[in-house]
């Protein structure tokens, strides 16, 4: 993987210790994901080179950042970094500050210039102010302009929403989407919010007590249904789906590789993309298809394996309606009973399709 991100490290403290060796993509956003003290910043951290005493091996496309006869310090590496709290300069403008990013890299090096980025994150009208004059998530917005400024071969992002409400995330998770639509380089992004992760990643590594538990393309992990019980919880499957239609009776159709989906009346045109959750407790399952039912969304689908869950008496069901993995959440009961095993040919029953976006 020529253009990827290699990151193998190992950083050993008294009470924790962080072993990771992961092959990430070297373009879309990679979420880095687990539970408090699992060892998602100082990943990143140490990524960034602000771990001396990580061992390990850090390759970003064709540069070696580390190995064991190189460490290119911090300062040296091609890459940007966005914290929960903006860290901008009070003193100057938003646009001195974005200065200072781009001067950061030679002329011939820049591969943004301040106009396009103030573009692409909807700064444009607010170069003249003052940091303290822009709301957080404008604050926000400003600092990963800066640090694009700066030309990254990679994008690091520790928790950059985790400081705004829930109204300033809405307003700036549109931007870190087109991020990712029109950036070429590879960002990495610490969340524990699932559904943040479920909206922007592309690659999703999965992190406990700083080990990987699974990394890879992330509807694939989302399916998976063999993951520690910290990671089934809330489990779900994301699809990527496109708005086929609109009915007269306010329902529109989403279209995803494999069936239709039926929900309320989108505002979007027909064509658009649309990335929907659909969390396993929203899905039952019944052996013959249901009829007289209000539930408009019925897929056939084959089951793949069951597991255990951390709610004693329920169990997680992998499915796949065609290529389209799909999860649900029965009790025990209700597995023995409809003799729920692998091979079995049964119809998921969606209660619930959450839109993300
Ligand atoms: N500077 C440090 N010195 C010693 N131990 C540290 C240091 N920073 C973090 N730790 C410990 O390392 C472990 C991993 O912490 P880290 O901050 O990387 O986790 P995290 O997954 O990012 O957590 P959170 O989601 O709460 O930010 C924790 O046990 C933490 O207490």
């Amino acid at each position: 993987m020529a253009d990827g991100v290699l990151v193998k490290l190992r950083i050993e403290r008294s009470a924790f210790v962080l072993d990771v060796d992961l092959a990430l993509p070297g373009c879309g956003i990679t979420a880095l994901f687990g539970p408090s003290g699992s060892g998602k910043s100082t990943c990143l951290r140490a990524i960034a080179g602000l771990e001396r005493s990580a061992r390990g091996r850090v390759v970003v496309g064709s540069e070696v950042w580390q190995d064991a006869a190189t460490f290119v310090p911090t300062h040296r590496r091609a890459l940007g970094y966005v914290f929960q709290e903006a860290s901008l300069f009070t003193h100057l403008s938003v646009r001195a500050n974005l200065e200072f990013g781009r001067k950061r890299v030679p002329a011939r090096e820049r591969r943004y210039t301040p106009e396009a980025v103030a573009e692409l994150l909807g700064i444009a009208a607010l170069l003249e102010r003052r940091p303290a004059h822009l709301s957080g998530g404008e604050r926000q917005r400003v600092a990963i302009a800066r640090a694009l400024l700066a030309s990254p071969r990679l994008l690091l992002m520790d928790e950059p929403l985790a400081a705004l409400d829930v109204r300033r995330k809405g307003e700036i998770l549109p931007y870190l989407e087109r991020l990712h639509d029109e950036l070429s380089i590879p960002i990495i992004y610490v969340s524990h919010a699932p559904d943040e992760v479920a909206r922007l990643a592309d690659h999703l590594v999965l992190l406990d007590a700083g080990k990987v538990v699974a990394s890879g393309p992330l509807q694939d992990t989302l399916a998976r249904a063999d993951l520690p019980p910290a990671f089934t919880d809330d489990a779900g499957v994301v699809l990527d789906t496109v708005l086929d239609g609109h009915e007269a009776d306010d329902l529109s159709r989403l279209a995803f590789g494999d069936g239709v989906l039926h929900v309320g009346r989108r505002p979007e045109a027909p064509g658009t993309r649309l990335r929907c959750r659909i969390h396993a407790r929203d899905v039952s399952l019944a052996l013959e298809r249901p009829a007289g039912t209000s539930i408009l969304n019925l897929l056939p689908a084959t089951v793949s394996a069951t597991t255990p869950t951390d709610t004693p008496g329920h169990v997680l069901v992998q499915l796949r309606a065609g290529a389209t993995p799909l999860l649900a959440r029965i009790t025990e009961r209700s597995r023995r009973e409809l003799d729920i095993v692998p091979g079995r040919q049964v119809w998921a029953q969606i209660k619930g399709v959450a839109l993300l976006g």
